[in-house]
């Protein structure tokens, strides 16, 4: 079973986020450099995938860009730059506190690895979506706040009828999609996903892929998502960045990764996965033919009937 690919539009040129010499370092007794002059350019839209080793920086990188590092973590360096639908752009790094606060979610939201224990125990979902409703746009009625909570529990395929649930009522699968739900709830431009399925079973996790894609090819937004899962990312994203301590070594399109990779280490990791240099690489990549239609997808599994 392999993902339906992007919706090969057309290119995706226009940024959305521009990250530019950006160092982090964790200031222990001997400083790691986890991060070192990164620099990328997120198109409004598009699927970027950031794969590399464990410990190579990509969470690093990632919460850096939501300011969401905690001491030791430090940014040494570097300019990030949100360009807004609107035709502004925002210096993240230069954020107060409050108007930090009214970005994250809005304009950038992030799932995190496990991000489905995330969710506050004792809240019903339904109360949950609301709270961050009402935290950003104070002025909603009750009828918008309901219309909009069942919107994105549909759209993740939820059924609207887990409003009133608890999430120890959930599944895994599920609440991991009620945090999806929460991190497109205000239709930001751009959400980072590090990990978000790694906790769940395989077919699980491939049903919350196939989600997102369709999710971003409807909506738009686009996502930085991380990995250690080169063959996924290959199969999800419209370009790939490879992290290598701390660096960016190589950032191409997902075809040119995985055609002409020019970094060594790049092909040392597409070299490591049996998948990709046997039968079944040819498989993922022959799978999807020009407009993005995948010929060997099977349907997805009926959200209800996975509720149930
Ligand atoms: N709180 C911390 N204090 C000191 N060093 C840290 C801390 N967190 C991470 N590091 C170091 O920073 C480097 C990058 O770690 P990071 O978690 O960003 O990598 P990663 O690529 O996301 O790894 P993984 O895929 O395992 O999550 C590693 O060398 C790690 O040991």
């Amino acid at each position: 079973m392999t993902i339906p690919t992007q919706t090969r539009r057309a290119a995706r040129t226009e940024p959305v986020l521009t990250v530019a010499d950006l160092t982090v370092v964790y200031e222990t007794d001997e400083p790691v450099t986890a991060v070192k002059d990164a620099a990328l350019t997120l198109h409004r839209g598009e699927i970027l995938g950031l794969a590399g080793e464990s410990g190579c920086g990509k969470t690093t990188l990632a919460y850096a860009v939501n300011r969401l590092h905690r001491p030791p973590a430090r940014i040494a360096s570097g300019r990030i730059t949100f360009h807004d639908s609107d035709g502004t752009d925002t210096d993240i790094l230069a954020l107060e506190a409050d108007e930090l606060r009214a970005f994250r979610w809005n304009k950038l939201s992030m799932v995190f690895q496990g991000a489905m224990n995330a969710l506050n125990p004792v809240t019903t979902v339904r109360a949950q979506l609301k709270d961050t409703l009402l935290a950003h746009r104070p002025g909603m009625s009750r009828k918008e706040i309901r219309e909009r909570s069942e919107d994105v529990l549909n759209r993740v395929g939820v059924d609207p009828r887990r409003l009133g649930s608890y999430p120890h009522e959930l599944s895994g699968g599920m609440r991991q999609r009620v945090m999806i739900a929460m991190a497109m709830l205000l239709e930001p431009q751009i959400m980072i996903m590090d990990e978000p399925t790694t906790a769940l079973d395989v077919v699980v996790q491939r049903d919350i892929l196939r989600e997102i894609v369709r999710l971003r090819d409807e909506l738009d937004f686009a996502v930085v998502f991380i990995t250690h899962d080169l063959p996924l990312l290959l199969e999800i994203s419209d370009r790939i960045a490879v992290m290598l301590r701390g660096e960016i070594v190589e950032l191409d399109t997902a075809e040119r990764l995985y055609r002409e990779a020019s970094h060594p280490y790049t092909q040392k990791l597409l070299g490591s996965f049996p998948s990709l240099s046997g039968a079944r690489g040819a498989f993922i990549r022959t799978g999807i033919d020009e407009t993005g239609t995948d010929e060997t997808d099977t349907p997805a599994a009926d959200p209800i009937e996975e509720q149930a």
